[in-house]
């Protein structure tokens, strides 16, 4: 077997494998970065308005973690869809994020922008996919096409306009036509908290956090600008979607297990036809039989 290195592109790091007459080229991603490792639940913003009250990631997460059980937490990436009205702020936030930067001067998003955030959760690897989408009606068509197969929505508006707040109601409604709505993590954020004074934070947080409630989502008040609550937030988005996206895999290889022990059980007796009904919804098998082939 035989490794050559190739010159890297973006982050990973490629190598041709000969096998016999076979090349493969494979992508080798350097360490996941030391500021990107969870291994505690993050605590939500406020209990009032939060997806989760749990100190800990749920225990059936941890021992999968712990197990490295193969199949249920292998690689995994999920997609964050980042909506709401221009100019509340929805790049500055990603960027203070990602690439802790902050501009001051406004540049519309136009359509959609992409970035990919590396994490490493209870020991697994897991990544971001952050589309940060335009607000401007202009574009919000262009946008829309990207909502598509949504594992958390971070509806942003600004809190020093009243008007952003209300109009998250149509945000949600929109990128829900896309999702669906029993699986997508929502969350509700408002921005520019550096430029609203304690008085008018505190009214604009009151019907922050009705609505958060009404939407079931999390409310989160931030700053990309001074990067107050930056890194907590994106700490927690990736944490409660990681969680549920193993949470959901358990599920589904908890179904798959039934149906390896039917396969199995045919394999060792080939003379005989063995009849399985499952209940995959309960996991349980509901009726047997057998008969001669
Ligand atoms: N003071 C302050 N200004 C901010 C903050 N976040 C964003 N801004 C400013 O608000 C303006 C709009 O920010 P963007 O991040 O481009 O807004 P957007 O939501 O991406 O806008 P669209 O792409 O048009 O949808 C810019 O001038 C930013 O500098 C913040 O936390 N504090
Ligand atoms: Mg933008």
């Amino acid at each position: 077997m035989q490794f050559t290195a190739l010159p890297s592109v973006g982050v990973s790091c490629r190598f041709l494998q000969k096998l016999g007459n076979c090349t493969i080229i494979m992508s080798v991603l350097p360490p996941v970065r030391k500021d990107r490792i969870i291994g505690q639940l993050p605590k939500c913003f406020n209990r009032g308005a939060a997806l989760n009250t749990d100190d800990e990631f749920h225990n059936k997460v941890k021992t999968a973690c712990q197990q490295q059980r193969t199949g249920t937490v292998g690689f995994k990436i999920s997609k964050v869809i980042v909506v709401g009205d221009l100019a509340v702020g929805k790049t500055c936030l990603i960027n203070r994020f990602c690439k802790d930067v902050f501009d001051k001067n406004y540049k519309a998003t136009i359509g959609v922008d992409f970035e990919m955030e590396r994490f490493e959760v209870l020991g697994v690897p897991f990544s971001l996919q952050l589309w940060d989408t335009a607000g401007q009606e202009r574009f919000k068509c262009i946008a829309s096409t990207y909502y598509r197969g949504a594992q958390a929505v971070i509806i942003v508006f600004d809190l020093t306009d009243v008007g952003s707040l209300e109009h998250t109601r149509q945000w949600l409604e929109d990128a829900m036509k896309e999702n669906d709505p029993t699986s997508v993590l929502l969350f509700l954020v408002g921005t520019k908290k550096d430029l609203s004074s304690p008085a008018q934070y505190t009214l604009i947080e009151q019907d922050a956090i009705k609505l958060a409630d009404q939407m079931k989502a999390e409310y989160w008040a931030l700053s990309a600008l001074s990067g107050e609550n930056v890194r907590e937030f994106f700490f927690r988005v990736a944490s409660l979607t990681f969680e549920a996206n193993v949470l959901a895999e358990l599920e589904k290889s908890g179904s798959r297990r039934i149906g390896e022990v039917v396969r199995k059980y045919i394999k060792d007796h080939p003379k005989m036809k063995v009849f399985v009904l499952t209940d995959l919804e309960k996991l349980s098998i509901t009726s047997v039989g057998c008969g001669l082939l």
